[in-house]
């Protein structure tokens, strides 16, 4: 059973969740009180995940030199970030980009204090991330069967018996599983998603052990009020948002608009990608992911700790978009950088 941390909601508003999501009435969790949104629920500090060298270059179609990732990551791990996702031990005929995901693990500095999480989606990656020393693993499904078929191949049921073995290992190997759930707001097969369409998978990943599930806006097209009726709708089944992440792409440049939204439900984890590199191979027209940058930007100026350097990320950031060829996405960045006459 999960406990809200939350304060009781408006009276009035209750009816409304109910509306929202008729799954409250059968759900298994025991909270009546549902946390309520607002400037005094903002954290005093964030965890930024930070996505860029496995969600920001597995859409790229030339494969970058597995030095210069190395690099990036080194670089994105001496500026204070505390969770830097590092590849993905997934099929290379699916997703070539990611095919040095071994030596991307056996090349980088660990760095104390620095957990370096990778994306599995079988027993088969589970083996190969663990023989390659990571300590964290990322399964991950969908909130529609359509997305779920095009990204991993398999039902949403059918991606559960797959992460059990995974579940089974990781616990006797000491390894920490985090979820992330795909296309919570919109997908690309499906459209606008319904929060009861996502509320279950998002609790299944909780209950199969997930010690954090990530929220994913795939396509970045939510809109605040649609992250606010999901948020509303997960809270009034009493999900924990102590182990919520928000996972914004910014195709429609509502990323940190909705980012601000989980904030203000007491969300303290938020994945992004430096430089705003990134978008989903299986979810055509979706942009990158939300600036690390402009991310820590926002966080910053609402006074949020991180213990991230701004600038440091911009350095790592500028450093992967030579290596690209084309300029940052983020608009912290070139603000700064041009501050600081370097262009931007
Ligand atoms: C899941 C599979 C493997 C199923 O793919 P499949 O073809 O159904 O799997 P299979 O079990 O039939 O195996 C086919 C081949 O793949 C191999 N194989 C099987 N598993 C692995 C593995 N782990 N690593 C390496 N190789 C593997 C397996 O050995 C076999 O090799 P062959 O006999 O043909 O030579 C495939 O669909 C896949 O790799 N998909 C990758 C999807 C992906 O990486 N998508 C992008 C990441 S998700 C994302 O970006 C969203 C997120 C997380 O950021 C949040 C958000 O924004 O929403």
């Amino acid at each position: 059973m999960y406990h809200s941390r939350g304060v009781l909601w408006k009276s009035s508003l209750v009816p409304l969740a109910r509306r929202i999501d008729p799954l409250r009435r059968h759900r298994c969790f025991s909270s009546t009180a549902v946390a309520h949104r607002g400037w005094d629920r903002l954290p005093a500090s964030v965890r930024v995940v930070e996505v860029g060298a496995r969600d920001g270059l597995q859409n790229e179609k030339t494969v970058v030199d597995t030095a210069k990732k190395i690099e990036f990551i080194n670089r994105l791990s001496g500026t204070g970030l505390r969770t830097i996702e590092a590849t993905a031990f997934v099929s290379p005929k699916w997703v070539p980009q990611m095919g040095d995901h071994k030596e991307v693990m056996a090349g980088i500095d660990r760095r104390q204090g620095v957990t370096y999480p990778v994306l599995v989606p079988n027993l088969k990656g589970y083996e190969a991330a663990r023989a390659a020393g990571a300590t964290e693993v990322n399964i991950f499904t969908a909130a529609t069967e359509s997305f779920c078929q095009k990204n991993i191949n398999c039902s949403i049921d059918e991606s559960f018996d797959r992460f059990r073995p995974i579940f089974e290992h990781a616990a006797a190997d000491g390894i920490r599983v985090r979820g992330s759930c795909s296309v919570v707001l919109g997908c690309p097969y499906e459209g606008a998603m319904e929060p009861s369409q996502v509320v279950p998978v998002v609790r299944r990943l909780l209950e199969a052990g997930c010690y954090e599930v990530s929220l994913g806006d795939t396509l970045g097209v939510g809109t605040a009020g649609h992250a606010d009726r999901l948020l509303q709708a997960l809270s009034a089944e009493g999900l924990p948002f102590e182990r919520l992440a928000m996972h914004c792409h910014d195709t429609y440049g509502q990323a940190l608009a909705n980012i601000l939204t989980a904030l203000q439900y007491g969300i303290a984890v938020i994945d992004s990608s430096t430089a705003g590199l990134g978008g989903c191979p299986y979810c055509k027209g979706a942009l990158g992911n939300v600036a690390t940058e402009d991310v820590l930007y926002m966080l910053h100026g609402l006074g949020i700790h991180t213990g991230v350097d701004l600038d440091g990320v911009i350095d790592a950031g500028a450093f992967m978009s030579e290596v690209l060829g084309r300029p940052s996405v983020s608009r912290a960045a070139k603000a700064l950088l041009t501050k600081r006459g370097e262009g931007g």
